[in-house]
């Protein structure tokens, strides 16, 4: 594409060299910059793309787009200078990839927790009613039938713009992604045009990258700030914050509630193991996901699905059997009726409230056997925290390794003993191995017990001083399951 026409609308401060240079690739990476590419410099968390300007033009190079010029520049090079990389960034890569987002109807799904499920619910609800539907989420993406794997919750603003490109050439009508605050900070999602944009909910996270929840909390409203008049915006009014998303917005504002009056109102009637009874708009469903975050997950789905047009009546029949996605609250159930749940819970906030939903569904006096780690190499101040709350809501606790990273496991295990009340000694046990602390509960657990494994979820790897093994937490309750049952 002619480097003019890529940067339609991009706010431009200066530029120099030939502008009707044909550039046949975007990239922010000099590693991948070539001839007949454009590079551009971003400010990262790690390193400045600036410093890498001129190994780009080594390599042959056509357009540097960038925020500061560098002092040497190449004769046969075009510069363009803009004040922000990111931004600008955005808007080309639309630009170069033909606007895909403005062919078929993209909604984003943002929030702490439920991401994942929303968007996959949906991607799963489209397709069942006959839609070619494209899902971009945090474990996997997805153009029809074709799966790609995700590297992001939210790909990068080149990857994002091929992919939904890739969905419009293989006829997709729809797309649901998840939009992380990550992805809005970094204007990942900058030129995309929206249909609709669904806030599920918001908890401490990522204090880590944001360092103030109000800096997350504008992250997530940014999202809502920047939605066309043409689009909706759902939110969740039991949230705190669910109005406040809403503030500035542009699109039509919606919103779903299983407390108070909403667009969307729904009511758990009753709810088990196995699925759960709700009135959604005064209609009767029983649905095979159960617990209160899954209702808000339908209700989304389903207040989403009617606002793009969807029949009410066939969205709750056809939402009614839908399974959990991977890792979400996924049961794997032995044959002696030993219950496991995975789960991807992998905060304070997110462990409890699995714990809490669990505690709500059983009917008896089943215990809770909970296997549970912290990464490596990540926010450190969770660890005693996440233990306490395992010991709190569970009748035994086995702690063990949950991607160690760089770290020494039985460090982050300390760690996390740390945080166990001398009351619950004697219910927590350390395993550093995760295969034998899985196994260890199994052998724990009678029929109709409930042995949560949390943390990894979809995952289908440990991750041990940069290596990989291969490692998935349903596959191993299984064969614990059959290990348990060969024993008795
Ligand atoms: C913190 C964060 O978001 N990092 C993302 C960011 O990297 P960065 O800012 O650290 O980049 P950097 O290493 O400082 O480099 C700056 C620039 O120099 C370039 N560079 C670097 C080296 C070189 O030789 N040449 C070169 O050109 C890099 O390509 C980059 O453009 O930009 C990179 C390119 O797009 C991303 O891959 C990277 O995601 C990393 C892998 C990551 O872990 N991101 C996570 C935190 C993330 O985004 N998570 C959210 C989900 C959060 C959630 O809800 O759970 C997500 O949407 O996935």
């Amino acid at each position: 594409m002619q480097l003019t026409n890529l940067l339609y609308k991009v706010p431009l401060q200066s530029t120099s060299g030939n502008m009707s240079v044909d550039v046949m690739k975007l990239t922010m990476d000099s590693r991948q910059a070539g001839p007949g590419s454009l590079f551009a410099a971003i400010r990262g968390t790690q390193t400045d793309g600036h410093q890498f300007i001129d190994k780009a033009v080594e390599q042959g190079v056509t357009v540097i787009l960038c925020e500061e010029l560098p002092d040497n520049r190449a004769n046969d090079v075009t510069y363009v200078q803009v004040q922000d990389t990111s931004y600008a960034l955005g808007l080309m890569a639309a630009n170069f990839y033909e606007h895909p987002s403005q062919k078929l109807k993209l909604v984003g799904v943002t929030g702490t927790n439920g991401k994942t499920s929303t968007a996959t619910l949906l991607f799963r609800l489209f397709r069942q009613r006959g839609y070619r539907t494209g899902l971009l989420s945090t474990v996997q993406n997805q153009i029809d039938e074709t799966v790609i794997p995700a590297t992001h919750t939210t790909p990068d603003t080149i990857a994002l713009n091929e992919l939904l490109a890739q969905m419009v050439q293989r006829g997709c009508s729809h797309c649901f992604m998840e939009v992380s605050s990550h992805a809005m900070v970094q204007h990942r999602v900058v030129g995309l045009h929206f249909a609709g944009g669904i806030f599920t909910n918001i908890t401490h996270d990522h204090l880590d990258f944001h360092e103030t929840f109000d800096n997350y909390i504008k992250a997530k409203k940014s999202f809502f700030d920047q939605l066309p008049a043409s689009a909706f915006a759902l939110t969740n009014l039991d949230d705190k914050r669910g109005l406040v998303m809403l503030q500035n917005t542009a699109a039509r504002k919606e919103s779903y509630s299983l407390q108070t009056l909403g667009s969307f109102k729904g009511r758990i009637l009753s709810e088990g193991l196995f699925g759960m009874q709700m009135d959604v708009d005064g209609r009767e469903v029983w649905f095979k996901l159960t617990g209160r975050f899954n209702a808000y997950n339908l209700l989304a789905v389903y207040g989403a699905a009617v606002l793009l047009g969807e029949d009410a009546e066939e969205v709750l029949t056809q939402l009614s059997s839908l399974a959990s996605p991977p890792g979400r609250f996924e049961m794997v159930i032995s044959d002696n009726k030993i219950v496991g749940i995975v789960d991807y819970a992998h905060t304070p906030d997110a462990l409890q409230n699995v714990l809490e939903t669990i505690a709500g569904l059983r009917q008896g006096n089943e215990q809770v056997i909970t296997v549970v780690g912290c990464g490596g190499n990540r926010d450190v101040t969770k660890r005693p925290i996440m233990a306490e709350i395992a010991c709190k809501f569970s009748d035994r606790v086995i702690l063990t390794s949950d991607n160690p990273r760089n770290e020494d496991p039985m460090a982050i295990l300390e760690q996390m003993q740390a945080g166990v009340p001398p009351i619950h000694f004697k219910k927590t046990q350390t395993i550093v191995d995760r295969h034998e602390a899985i196994f260890q509960a199994v052998a724990l657990a009678g029929p109709h017990d409930v042995v949560l494994v949390a943390g990894k979820g979809h995952e289908t790897y440990q991750e041990i001083k940069g290596v990989k093994y291969d490692f998935d937490d349903r596959q191993v309750l299984r064969e614990a399951f059959q290990q348990s049952i060969s024993e008795k």
